[in-house]
C-alpha cells in the first residue's frame, strides 16, 4: 500500500480526494492536513463534509511540521492555494515523495507568468522546470516518470481536451484564435466564503475578461493563442465550455470525427473522455463523474465544440487520481468508476 497524505483536505477538492483515496485498493489514507492555525483543526473531516460520515472520519490535522510527515509519505496531494503549494511542494519532493499539486503553482514554465498572473516570483524554478503537466489523456508517458505532477486547472482541462486533437492534426486555422466561453459552478472558487460565492450575490456573468490566468495556461499548453472568457454560474458544480474555431482549408466533419475518435480511442486502460459526436455536452451528465464529455458540429469552415466536466473531479481531484494511477501503473480510472 502507498501511504498517501492530503494537504488542504477540508476544501472542496480535498474532500473529493479523501473519498477516492479511501476506496483505492492500493492507497492508504495516511493523514488529512489543514493549515497550522486552521479553525477546523482536529475536527473530523466528516463534520465539514457530511457525505463522508462513516466513510472517512479522520481528523483534519494542523500542518505544523511538513518535514516530519514527509518521511512516512509515499504520495502527497496538495489541494491548497497556489502560494501554499508553491511553498510546500519542495519540502515533500526533497523527502522523495510523489507530489500531485492541484494548484497552478507548477503548471506553466517561465517565471514571468507567475509574477503577472499569480502575483509572486517563483522561488522554485528548478522544480517548475521538472514538473509534468498532468493532462492525463495526453501526457501519460511523462507522468509515468515524474516526481512532481502539476494537475491542470478546471477550465484548461475542459478546453484542451476538446481542442488538442484538432490542433495536433492541423485541422484548425490558428490565424483565427479559437474562442472559448466557459461557465463554472460556484464550487470552482473554493470553500472560503466571499462575496463572489455568496448565495445572494451569485448571478450568471462573465469575469476575468482578457485577464484570467487560465488563458495563458491554455494557450501555452496548446501552443495556440485563444480568447478565453470564464463565466460564473449560479449552480454548485460543473463546467461547460463552448468553443468556436475556424477549420483549416479543406477540413470537414468526417475528418474532425475521425481525428477525435483516433485521439480518444478506447484501449484496455480506459481514460476519462467520452465522445458525443454531434450531441452537445451537458453538465448534468458529468457532475459527480470523472468524465469529460465532448461534442462537436461543423458548418462550412467553422466548428463549435462543447466540453463538459465536473470542475471538482475531472477539473481537479479525479484527474489528480488518474495521474496517481498512471504514475504507479494502476488502471487509470481505479477508484473513479
Ligand atoms: N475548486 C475547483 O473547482 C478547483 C480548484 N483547483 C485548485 O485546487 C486547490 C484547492 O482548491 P479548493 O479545494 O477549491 O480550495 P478550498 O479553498 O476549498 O480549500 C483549500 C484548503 O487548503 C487549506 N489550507 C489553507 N491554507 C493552508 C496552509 N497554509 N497549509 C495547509 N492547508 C491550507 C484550507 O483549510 P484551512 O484554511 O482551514 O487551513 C482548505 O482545506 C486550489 O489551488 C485551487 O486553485 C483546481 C481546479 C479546480
Ligand atoms: C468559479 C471560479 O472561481 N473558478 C476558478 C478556477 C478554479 C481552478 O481551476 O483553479 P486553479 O486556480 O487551480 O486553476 C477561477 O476562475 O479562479
Amino acid at each position: 500500500m502507498l501511504n498517501t497524505l492530503i494537504v488542504g483536505a477540508s476544501g472542496y477538492t480535498g474532500a473529493e480526494l479523501a473519498k477516492m483515496v479511501h476506496v483505492h485498493p492500493h492507497l492508504e489514507l495516511g493523514g488529512l492536513y489543514v493549515s497550522a492555525n486552521s479553525l477546523d483543526a482536529n475536527k473530523p473531516i466528516s463534520d465539514l463534509h457530511g457525505q463522508l460520515k462513516g466513510i472517512v472520519d479522520l481528523p483534519l490535522q494542523p500542518l505544523t511540521n511538513p518535514e516530519a510527515i514527509a518521511k512516512q509519505a509515499d504520495i502527497v496531494l496538495l489541494a491548497t492555494a497556489h502560494e501554499v503549494s508553491h511553498n510546500l511542494a519542495p519540502i515533500f519532493l526533497a523527502a522523495g515523495c510523489q507530489v500531485f499539486d492541484l494548484s497552478g503553482a507548477f503548471r506553466v514554465k517561465g517565471n514571468d507568468f507567475y509574477k503577472e498572473y499569480y502575483g509572486f516570483e517563483h522561488q522554485h524554478v528548478q522544480w517548475l522546470e521538472q514538473a509534468v503537466y498532468g493532462l492525463a489523456e495526453w501526457n501519460s508517458e511523462a507522468v509515468k516518470q515524474a516526481q512532481l505532477i502539476a494537475v491542470p486547472g478546471c477550465y484548461p482541462t475542459a478546453s484542451q481536451l476538446a481542442l488538442k486533437p484538432l490542433l495536433e492534426a492541423g485541422l484548425i486555422d490558428k490565424n483565427q484564435w479559437p474562442i472559448i466561453n466557459a461557465v463554472s459552478g460556484v464550487s470552482g472558487a473554493g470553500r472560503k466564503a466571499s462575496m463572489v460565492n455568496s448565495y445572494c450575490e451569485v448571478s450568471l456573468q462573465a469575469y476575468g475578461v482578457f485577464t484570467h490566468r487560465h488563458q495563458p495556461e491554455i494557450a501555452s499548453h496548446l501552443d495556440c493563442d485563444v480568447i478565453f472568457t470564464p463565466h460564473l454560474g449560479n449552480f454548485k458544480r460543473g463546467i461547460l465550455a463552448t468553443i468556436t474555431a475556424k477549420l483549416a482549408d479543406g477540413a470537414n466533419m468526417q475528418q474532425v470525427s475521425e481525428c477525435m475518435a483516433g485521439a480518444y480511442q478506447l484501449s484496455d486502460d480506459a481514460h476519462a473522455v467520452r465522445l458525443l459526436g454531434e450531441q452537445t455536452a451537458s453538465i448534468q451528465n458529468v457532475v459527480n463523474t470523472c468524465f469529460c464529455d465532448i461534442g462537436w458540429k461543423v458548418q462550412g469552415q467553422h466548428i463549435v465544440l462543447t466540453s463538459a466536466i465536473d470542475n471538482l473531479l475531472k477539473g481537479a481531484s479525479s484527474q489528480a487520481m488518474q495521474c496517481i494511477n498512471i504514475r504507479n501503473a494502476f488502471p487509470q480510472l481505479t477508484a473513479l468508476v
